[in-house]
């Protein structure tokens, strides 16, 4: 009799015919849920970290490592001895699905404060979050000691993850803000090849540097070592999180040319404005005067394509939320902006003072969020993640 698996004839990096069995790998030189292709859905947790000496602080990121690992890898959900708490929600059922699971920790500026003697290893470039001219920031939306990042083919997988995470960590972890987020499932098992499209109506992702372009990878995302950063650091990579609400009553009543003009792209075909198809490349040079694209278009801003400020200099991996209605009866919706980048300063701090004054910001109000350094992979089932941090 063939393993449940093995009649779906699941084969790594494909699709399977049973998506739920669509497995990501766990070890390696960097952790997953970056470069992966993004699933449908998602979940931002941010954490408090209640342990209070090194010492738990290592024993809770060996208990992490371990849910990790078997919580993408997924198996039979463990048997009940009625006299006690079940060990499994039981909420995917008695089979735990892979359903491409991915698991992402990234750690705060705070949690290199006095506690745990982490100090003199602080990522160099890793800060707390300031607010920008445009943010209205709510302070139980922002920062935490950590960042988790679950994605996966479907929700309930996501919340399965969450929930096997906090049943085990009572004593060691404190949500301390959350957020959900969602792609079109299209886009999602297109693989990367079809541009979600954001609740402002645009293609969002675009002009993203090519996951699949290793060198390139090494040059943008991941620390790879010198330039001042502390060993531990390689094979990480900054993570930038904002929660941005949209103004989508105003928008959905702005002319289809304004708003194609704020981001300097067609809304059908995601083009830039004057070309044709979605990947053309603006070029700014014949445009000096910002006749076709504006001056301050989001994607002009954002990256003007000189020289001086280079191509790519981040990976964006934003999702959708949508929630109920604010006090004063506006939906509540916008995006979970997360990006991805080598070198925080380099990457989102100078993009953001770019967009600063933007066209954009009449329909947007950033409200929560932080900064955080994504650990580098664990590799190998011998080791645990953040072993080099716990051991720097
Ligand atoms: C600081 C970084 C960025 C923030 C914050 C940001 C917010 C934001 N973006 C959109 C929608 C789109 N962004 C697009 C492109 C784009 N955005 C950034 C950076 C930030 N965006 C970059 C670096 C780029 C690429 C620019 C380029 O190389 O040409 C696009 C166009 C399509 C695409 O390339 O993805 C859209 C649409 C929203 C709605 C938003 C916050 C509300
Ligand atoms: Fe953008």
């Amino acid at each position: 009799e063939k393993t449940p698996e093995a009649k779906n004839e699941y084969t790594p990096g494909t699709v399977s015919p049973d998506e739920r069995w669509g497995k990501q790998p766990y070890y390696g030189e960097h952790q997953a849920g970056i470069l992966t292709p993004q699933q449908a859905s998602m979940m931002l947790v941010s954490f408090d970290v209640l342990a209070t000496n090194k010492a738990d602080l290592e024993r809770l990121f060996r208990l992490l490592d371990s849910r990790f690992a078997f919580l993408t890898k997924g198996g039979t959900a463990p048997s009940m001895d009625p006299k006690f708490p079940p060990m499994d929600s039981g909420v995917m059922g008695a089979e735990i699905y892979p359903d491409n699971l991915t698991m992402t920790l990234s750690v705060g500026d705070s949690l290199f404060d006095e506690r745990f003697g982490l100090a003199p290893h602080k990522p160099l470039k890793l800060q707390r979050m300031t607010r920008f001219p445009n943010d209205s920031l709510d302070a139980k939306l922002c920062h935490g000691d950590l960042s988790l990042q679950i994605c996966a083919n479907n929700s309930d997988t996501v919340v399965h993850a969450l929930r096997d995470i906090i049943k085990y960590t009572p004593d060691l972890l404190s949500v301390r803000w959350r957020r959900d987020g969602f792609i079109s499932s299209h886009a999602a098992r297109s693989q990367g090849k079809e541009t979600p499209i954001n609740l402002l109506g645009f293609k969002d992702g675009t002009a993203n540097p090519d996951a699949k372009d290793k060198p390139l990878m090494d040059k943008v995302i991941w620390v790879t070592g010198g330039q001042g950063e502390p060993a531990w650091t390689v094979g990480g990579s900054y993570q930038v999180t904002r929660l941005i609400p949209f103004k989508v009553e105003s928008w959905d009543r702005t002319p289809l040319q304004e708003q194609q003009s704020i981001f300097g792209r067609d809304k059908a075909t995601g083009a830039p404005l004057g070309m044709e198809k979605e990947h053309d490349v603006p070029d700014y040079e014949k445009d000096p005067d910002g006749k076709t694209i504006r001056l301050d278009a989001h994607i002009r801003l954002a990256n003007p394509r000189t020289k001086a400020t280079g191509d790519s200099l981040m990976l964006r991996r934003g999702y959708s939320y949508s929630l109920g209605v604010t006090n004063s009866g506006q939906l509540e919706m916008g995006l979970v902006f997360v990006c991805y980048q080598h070198d925080l300063e380099k990457g989102f701090l100078t993009v953001q003072k770019r967009l600063n004054g933007e066209a954009l910001e009449e329909y947007i109000r950033p409200n929560g969020g932080g900064f955080f350094f994504t650990l580098p992979g664990n590799k190998d089932e011998s080791h645990y993640l953040g072993q080099s941090l716990i051991e720097a």
